[in-house]
């Protein structure tokens, strides 16, 4: 059986981690590098706290460290700041990125699928891999037709780096690609305290909520006449995310294409 050779980055990280603890429990894949600016020179199983598996954390990723690990597939979970060059790096070296960092702006992606037609080596991007999320986005899409008053609200835990979530952007989105942009609101309202509002992507409210103790949640709320209908999705562990990431790992490796979104890979 082939093996597909997985290399993870930002693997001490709190996705990295559970990333790996998944990967050792999968036959058909083989892990085989592992980057994190902590834990160097640690092996990772110790670190994701499974058995020892002889992998040692490298530091910051570069294009030899891949090529000599022969990996056919890079998961990053790192972040916005290292992402685009870990992705970059990898497609250089004939690798196909997984990349579930969010973060990535539109010339960013750009730039990975100009590359990715250059070096004809595939890409795949998902700022969700949680079947719950997708299936919450695809039913924002659909209410969206006949609600078009909409605003999102995601919550997450207070370490998260960028805002608004990935997730919320991926939503808000494809909730624009079937109602116009509008303006939400009375057209005179006004913020006594600016971001009152929220962000604002296509007349659509983006509110987003740190705390300690949450993990990855968001609520799309629709208004229509003397209505409104809610659609939430609770991320209460990481664990949620991990059959998405190894069906990605499956269906990515021999891409040469570039791909957003996990719904590609559903029926
Ligand atoms: N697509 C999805 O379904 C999901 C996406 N995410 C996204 O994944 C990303 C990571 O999340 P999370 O695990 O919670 O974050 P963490 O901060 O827990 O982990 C990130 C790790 O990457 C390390 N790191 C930073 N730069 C590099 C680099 N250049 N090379 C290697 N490692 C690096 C960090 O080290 P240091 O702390 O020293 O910087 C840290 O250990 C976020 O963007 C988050 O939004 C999260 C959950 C699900
Ligand atoms: O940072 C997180 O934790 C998460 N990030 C992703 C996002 O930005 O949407 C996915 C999920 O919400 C968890």
């Amino acid at each position: 059986m082939k093996k597909i050779r997985v290399f993870v980055a930002g693997a001490s990280g709190k996705m990295g981690q559970e990333v790996i603890r998944s990967i050792l429990k999968e036959d058909d894949l083989l892990l085989v590098g592992a980057s994190d600016t902590r834990h160097q020179g640690m092996d990772v199983g110790f670190v994701a706290g499974t058995q020892r598996v002889g992998v040692d954390i490298t530091g910051p990723l570069d294009i030899d460290t891949l090529r000599s690990a022969k990996a056919d597939v890079l998961v990053d979970f790192t972040n916005p700041q290292s992402v685009l060059k870990n992705s970059k790096t990898a497609i250089l070296a004939g690798v196909v990125p997984v990349i579930g960092t969010t973060g990535l702006d539109e010339a960013e992606i750009s730039e990975i699928r100009v590359l990715v037609e250059k070096e004809n080596v595939g890409a795949f991007l998902a700022p969700n891999f949680s079947i719950g999320a997708i299936l919450m986005m695809r039913f924002a899409k659909e209410s969206a037709k006949y609600f078009p008053h909409v605003d999102i609200i995601e919550l997450h835990h207070d370490q998260k780096l960028d805002a608004p979530s990935g997730t919320a952007l991926k939503t808000a989105e494809g909730i624009l690609e079937v109602r116009e942009p509008m303006v939400q609101g009375h057209p005179n309202e006004y913020e006594k305290i600016p971001g009152a509002r929220g962000a604002d992507l296509g007349g659509i409210h983006i509110h987003s909520v740190r705390l300690p103790g949450l993990i990855a949640h968001q609520e799309v709320l629709f208004g229509g006449l003397g209505q409104s209908l809610s659609i939430r999705h609770d991320a209460f562990s990481r664990e949620t995310y991990m059959p998405g990431i190894i069906l990605s790992i499956r269906k990515s490796y021999e891409l040469t294409e570039l791909i957003v979104g996990l719904d590609n890979f559903l029926d």
